[in-house]
C-alpha cells in the first residue's frame, strides 16, 4: 500500500474535474500487405503527428501471457510492504510514491526492470531516473534462483519488443523512410537501452471528493512506449493546445506513446506526448509499460530523409546517454528537449 503523510497527500491532491474523453486512433498491426497496410501506416503517422499517441490492435502479444504477468504482478503488490521493500532489487526494482530523484510524488508503487533483447540487464540499466532502488542489490540478485514474475516479465518484454519493432517498421513505411529498419534497429539492437515498468495505483482513498495524482505529467524520454492497462481509467493525454483528455481504457489494445528520442529522430514531425495518470477510481489500476530505447552511445539525430528542404536539424548533436542523464536532473514535468534544440 502506498502510504503518504498528510502534507504529501496535499501535494498530489487535485480538484475533482474529469476532462473530456480523448479520441484515440486505432491502428491494426496485422493489416495485410497492400492497401490495408498502407492505410494503417498512414493512420499511424497521422496519429503520431497530431497527438503523439494511438492504440494498436492485431499486435500478436498472447492475451494469456498478459493475464499471467498481470496476475503475478498483482500477487507481488499484495505482499506486505516490508516484503516488497525487501524485494527491491531481488531481482526487480521496487519503488513507491517517489518518482525520480527530484521530489515528485504520486499515488503509486511500481517495479522497474532493465531489459535487453537477450534478457534482464544488470545494474547499469537501473541507474534510471525512475528507479530509486539499490543497483548493487539488483546486480547481486541476478545469480539467485529464477523468480516466476521475472521470467514472465522477460517473456512479456520480448513479445512487446517485437511489437515495438513492428510499430516502428510501420512508421518508417508511413514516413517513406528507408531502410525499413531505420527506426526499429535501435530497439532491436543487442545494446538497446530498454526498460519495463509495472505500475500499481491503489484505489483512491476517501479525500472529500478530490482526485490524486498517480503519475505526474511528463513525456517519456526513450523512442517509443507501449502501454497496456487492466481496463481501469486514469491515463490522460495533453493536446497541442494544452488541453487534457482522458483515454478510454481498452484492455485488449496497446497504447503507443511517441517519446522524446523519436521526436528528435523525426526532426519534430512527431511530437512526444505529454501524459499523466489521475487516480479517480475505486478499482486498482495496473499498467505495464515497455520503454524502447536506443543503445547508450547512439547519436540522436534526425533521419536524413526527414530533414526537409532546408536540410536543417532542429536539434544539436547529442547521444542517448547524454539525454538520459539530463532526465535524472530535472523535475518530472520539465520540458527537457528544449535545451537540446538548435
Ligand atoms: O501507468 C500509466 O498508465 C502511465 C505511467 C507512465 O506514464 C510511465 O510509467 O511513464
Ligand atoms: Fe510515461
Amino acid at each position: 500500500m502506498v502510504v503518504l503523510a498528510k502534507g504529501e497527500l496535499e501535494q498530489i491532491a487535485l480538484p475533482a474535474a474529469q476532462p473530456p474523453l480523448a479520441h484515440v486512433r486505432a491502428v491494426d498491426l496485422s493489416a495485410a500487405p497492400g492497401p490495408g497496410r498502407a492505410a494503417a501506416a498512414r493512420a499511424l503517422v497521422t496519429a503520431c503527428e497530431e497527438q503523439g499517441f494511438c492504440k494498436v490492435t492485431g499486435h500478436g502479444v498472447p492475451p494469456e501471457l498478459v493475464r499471467a504477468v498481470e496476475a503475478a504482478a498483482a500477487e507481488f503488490f499484495a505482499l506486505p510492504q516490508a516484503d516488497k521493500e525487501a524485494a527491491a532489487g531481488r531481482p526487480l526494482g521496487y519503488g513507491s510514491k517517489r518518482i525520480g530523484v527530484s521530489g515528485d510524488l504520486g499515488w503509486i508503487e511500481y517495479l522497474m526492470l532493465g531489459v535487453t533483447p537477450a534478457g534482464a540487464l544488470p545494474a547499469a540499466s537501473f541507474a534510471s531516473w525512475t528507479l530509486p532502488c539499490a543497483a548493487d542489490a539488483v546486480a547481486a540478485s541476478l545469480s539467485e534462483p529464477p523468480c516466476p514474475l521475472r521470467d514472465l516479465l522477460e517473456e512479456y518484454a520480448a513479445a512487446v519488443r517485437r511489437m515495438a519493432c513492428g510499430v516502428l517498421e510501420l512508421m518508417a513505411e508511413g514516413l517513406g523512410v528507408a531502410p525499413a529498419d531505420a527506426l526499429s534497429r535501435l530497439v532491436s539492437d543487442a545494446e538497446s537501452d530498454s526498460m519495463l515498468r509495472v505500475n500499481h495505483y491503489p484505489p483512491r482513498p476517501e479525500l472529500q471528493g478530490r482526485l490524486l495524482t498517480g503519475f505526474g505529467e511528463h513525456t517519456d524520454p526513450q523512442i517509443i512506449s507501449l502501454l497496456r492497462s487492466n481496463g481501469t481509467s486514469g491515463l490522460e493525454i495533453c493536446a497541442r493546445d494544452g488541453s487534457w483528455a482522458a483515454v478510454p481504457p481498452d484492455p485488449d489494445a496497446f497504447f503507443v506513446n511517441v517519446a522524446d528520442a523519436l521526436q528528435v529522430l523525426t526532426n519534430g514531425r512527431f511530437r512526444s506526448v505529454r501524459h499523466r495518470v489521475v487516480v479517480s477510481s475505486e478499482r486498482p489500476r495496473v499498467s505495464m509499460i515497455f520503454f524502447g530505447g536506443p543503445p547508450m552511445g547512439e547519436r540522436l539525430a534526425p533521419l536524413r530523409q526527414l530533414l526537409g528542404d532546408g536540410g536543417r536539424s532542429r536539434y544539436r548533436d547529442f547521444t542517448w546517454k547524454e539525454y538520459k542523464s539530463s532526465t535524472h536532473k530535472g523535475r518530472l514535468a520539465a520540458d527537457r528537449l528544449c535545451s537540446f534544440e538548435n
